[in-house]
């Protein structure tokens, strides 16, 4: 079944056309890699999806439901509620400071959704368990490392039950010892079958975890295909002479 449905996605800022008619599905349980050269469009596209950009063309359809059709967005009301099936990671961890990490988890499942409290503080409990943080419940997110904040990020988007995961360059903010405990919670997450999208530049994760892997250069998907066809046939030129380049 297809979670996401794009298709013929445009966007320009000014005079620069961003994206340029992109198309393409996310099925449950897939998880697609994105990579591209800097510039090439990826963090607008998935902004995209979560309405954090206006797209001025082409048409978002998730779970069965018009976030925009052929460019027209669809009532406020509609796309809050299209919007709350995802959850977004950023690169920056975007945590709230002045919230220890309980709160950071708890806050939208209260005031958005209205849980009841014990409901909420069981899950946040799981999900920092999960993430490996269960002792860090109460401190504040100035007191975590890079890569613990990353994964509070990732609990705090759980919290929210969503189908779909979408994370914008996870790892980048990171310095490179903490990267690989990020990587590992997705990766866990993957195979729990969590559907995802992930914008990404640790090719190591899109070849070894994705199930898809989207290529985009010059606000377009150039390839697309599993990452064992698309790392190694040599019909998928354009992505391996963007992988030489890139682990020069
Ligand atoms: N708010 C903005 N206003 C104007 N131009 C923008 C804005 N945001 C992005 N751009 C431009 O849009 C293009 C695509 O940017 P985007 O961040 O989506 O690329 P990317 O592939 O995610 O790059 P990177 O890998 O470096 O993050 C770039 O040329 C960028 O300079």
């Amino acid at each position: 079944m297809a979670i996401i449905e794009v298709s013929d996605l445009s966007k320009r800022y000014g005079e620069l056309e961003v994206l340029k008619r992109i198309t393409f599905d996310v099925h449950q349980h897939d998880v697609v890699a994105v990579i591209g050269p800097s510039g090439s469009g990826k963090s607008t596209m998935l902004r995209s999806l979560v309405h954090l950009e206006q797209i001025d063309g082409g048409t978002i359809r998730v779970d069965g439901d018009d976030l925009a059709k052929d460019g027209r967005y669809s009532a406020p009301r509609k796309i809050k509620q299209i919007t709350s099936k995802m959850g977004m990671v950023f690169q920056h961890f975007n945590l709230f400071p002045h919230l220890t990490v309980q709160q950071n988890l708890e806050l939208a499942p209260k005031m958005v959704k209205g849980e009841p409290t014990t409901d909420v503080r069981r899950r946040s409990g799981e999900l920092l368990e999960k993430v490996g943080l269960s002792g860090r419940a109460s401190v504040y997110p100035a007191k975590l490392s890079g890569g613990q904040k990353q994964r509070v990020a990732i609990a705090r988007a759980l919290m929210m039950n969503p189908q779909i995961l979408l994370f914008d360059e996870p790892t980048s903010a990171l310095d490179p010892e903490l990267t690989g405990e990020v990587l590992q919670v997705m990766k866990r997450l993957a195979e729990e079958h969590t559907t995802m999208i992930v914008v990404t530049h640790e090719m190591g994760f899109a070849k070894e975890v994705a199930s898809r892997v989207l290529f985009m250069d010059n606000g377009q998907i150039i390839e697309s295909g599993p990452p064992e066809e698309l790392f190694t046939n040599p019909r998928f030129d354009r992505t391996k002479a963007f992988l030489s380049h890139s682990l020069k």
